[in-house]
């Protein structure tokens, strides 16, 4: 087949040149129940191709339900994996996932979803965790990577996000190459650590967020590359919605603490390296930081979004690395039209290491994480509202929280149903499904105001949490369910963490029956 200008010049290993196909032409490679890999992290950097061309092939033979497979992807794909939800394509995923038809797929029980930290979940897929009912031996019967060019040795420079590419690759039996012509090339952002097993694991040696001591691509044995496909599809990412009251309050209550920290000696004037999770609370915190003007400050996070830019072109930020560079599409122009100024600032590397435990903890990293909720007492739902709805998965969000130099989860005080402007209230008596939990959590923050937990026994925590952080049309319900508690467990003896377990989860009944957390009286105890 004919091989466009574009393709052959990103493509500068030859041999792979007489691999490539059209999509359309792979079909027949895929079987119901295959255990699949695609790159691809926060919605970049996945494979579109390959992934849309299956799509239509299930419309048009009608084989919905009949050709599904096990889905593995660093975290979320975007909207390649939403089609193949709504096409009933998934039988199994893990471990972060974004989009409505695909959390519809998993809470209507079609996908068997798990979630596992970020930064175990490509190493425990290499140990065989995830095959191990196999019978053939193999963990992955492909891989499907988006590159966006390809070496003289045939390694692959990935684009806007590393992932898990590097584990799913080193153990997948076939790999097929999308390489992405419509996106400039990245190559030279990256810095990737190739995965090695235990016995033999040595330490990443980062001890500042601008170290590197990775390889620049992806290393494969071209023989396990069946085909390469040209794409011609940029990543679509939504425009972030505009910050607002609560977010930017949030922000504030932020920058007066880490001000606050600094005086003290807590912290360094330029902080520690920052964390900072998906959504739109967490992009206004980084706006908020941009106004602050702290100098030289550096990022080792997961994610960089929109707002990152801001920090870099204000002169606040000096350095960040990630493993995925999560950008509208008038992000990635700017980054483009910035190029040579952002690429000696900027690297991206796989999920095992920017989501390390043992590098969050050198570094003294400052986490910043959206939760559904924060009990009294500090353990935090992450993922299933109500305790069974998934959302998106946990994320990294443990891995930070749990290491970080200051762990720090904010959150809206309140959020509107379709009959209370704020009938869900973030802080409630006993989280529903914990994520997080109390030995893991510094500071709680509304945009009521600040809870710092550093050191403070249970009783004491939910003192500073009501008092600052739930909103006033809550605040008093939960001091009542606090003194009750105590009421009661000082009868029984249990006063370290008290609660009462008839109505621990009252918020929340009444939230499913009544569409508002707003109990009209706690049931008696004895
Ligand atoms: C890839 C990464 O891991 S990045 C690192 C950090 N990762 C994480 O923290 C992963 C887990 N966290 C998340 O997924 C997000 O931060 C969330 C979903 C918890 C919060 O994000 P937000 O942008 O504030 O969520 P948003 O307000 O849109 O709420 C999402 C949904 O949950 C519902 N919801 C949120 N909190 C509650 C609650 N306490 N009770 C009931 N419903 C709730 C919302 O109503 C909304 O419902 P909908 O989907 O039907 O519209």
């Amino acid at each position: 087949m004919t091989v466009s200008k574009l393709l052959r010049e990103r493509v500068r290993y030859a041999p792979y040149l007489a691999k490539v196909r059209e999509a359309h032409e792979l079909i027949p490679l895929f079987k119901n129940g295959q255990y699949i890999g695609w790159s691809g992290f926060t919605g970049v950097g996945a494979p579109k191709v390959v992934p849309e061309a299956l799509v239509e092939h299930v419309e048009k033979n009608g084989l919905e339900g009949k050709l599904r497979f096990n889905l593995f992807v660093g975290a979320s794909a975007g909207p390649e994996e939403c089609r193949w939800a709504e096409h009933d394509m998934i039988l199994r995923r893990a471990p972060h996932q974004v989009g409505k038809p695909i959390a519809k797929a998993i809470n209507a029980g079609k996908i068997n979803f798990f979630d596992k930290h970020l930064s175990m979940f490509p190493q425990d897929l290499t140990y065989g965790y995830y095959s191990r009912n196999r019978t053939d031996g193999k963990v992955l019967d492909y891989t499907i990577i988006e590159a966006t060019a390809i070496k003289e040795d045939g390694s692959i420079v990935p684009g806007p996000s590393v992932g898990g590419s590097p584990e799913f690759l080193s153990v997948s039996d076939k790999i097929i190459i999308e390489v992405n012509t419509a996106t400039p090339s990245f190559e030279g952002l990256h810095d990737i650590d190739m995965p090695v097993n235990p016995p033999y694991r040595q330490p990443y040696p980062y001890a500042k967020v601008d170290d590197k001591c990775g390889v620049d691509s992806i290393r494969v044995d071209p023989e396990r590359v069946v085909a390469i496909v040209e794409s011609r599809t940029m990543d679509k990412v939504p425009p972030n919605t505009p910050s607002d009251q609560t977010s930017k309050a949030i922000a504030n209550h932020l920058v007066e603490f880490f001000r606050n920290e600094v005086k003290q000696g807590r912290l360094p004037e330029n902080l520690h390296p920052l964390q900072s999770g998906i959504g739109n609370i967490a992009n206004a915190v980084i706006e908020g930081l941009t106004d602050a003007r702290f100098k030289h400050l550096t990022v080792w996070t997961e994610v960089l979004q929109d707002s990152f830019l801001d920090l870099f072109e204000n002169g606040s930020l000096d350095y960040a690395t990630a493993t995925s560079v999560r950008l509208t599409e008038k992000g990635f122009d700017r980054l483009f039209k910035n190029w040579d100024q952002f690429k000696n600032k900027l690297c991206l590397r796989s999920q095992v290491v920017s989501n390390s435990p043992e590098i969050i903890r050198r570094l003294g990293v400052i986490a910043m994480n959206t939760p559904v909720e924060v009990d009294i007492y500090a353990h935090a739902n992450s993922t299933n509202v109500n305790g069974s709805r998934m959302l998106n998965g946990l994320g990294g969000s443990a891995d930070f929280l749990r290491n970080a130099k200051l762990s720090i989860m904010h959150a809206p005080s309140a959020r509107p149903t379709k009959v209370d402007p704020t009938g869900i209230s973030s802080i409630v008596p006993m989280a529903s499904h914990v994520d997080q939990t109390e030995h893991d959590l510094d500071i709680v923050v509304t945009d009521q105001g600040l809870a710092d937990l550093r050191g403070l026994a249970p009783r004491e925590r939910a003192r500073e949490i009501i008092n600052n952080c739930a909103h006033p049309d809550y605040r008093d319900l939960l001091t009542d369910y606090l003194q009750m508690s105590e009421h009661y467990a000082q009868k029984h003896g249990c006063l370290h963490e008290p609660h009462m377990l008839k109505n621990a989860h009252k918020f929340h009944t009444n939230l499913i029956e009544k569409g508002t957390m707003k109990v009209d009286a706690w049931d008696p105890v004895e």
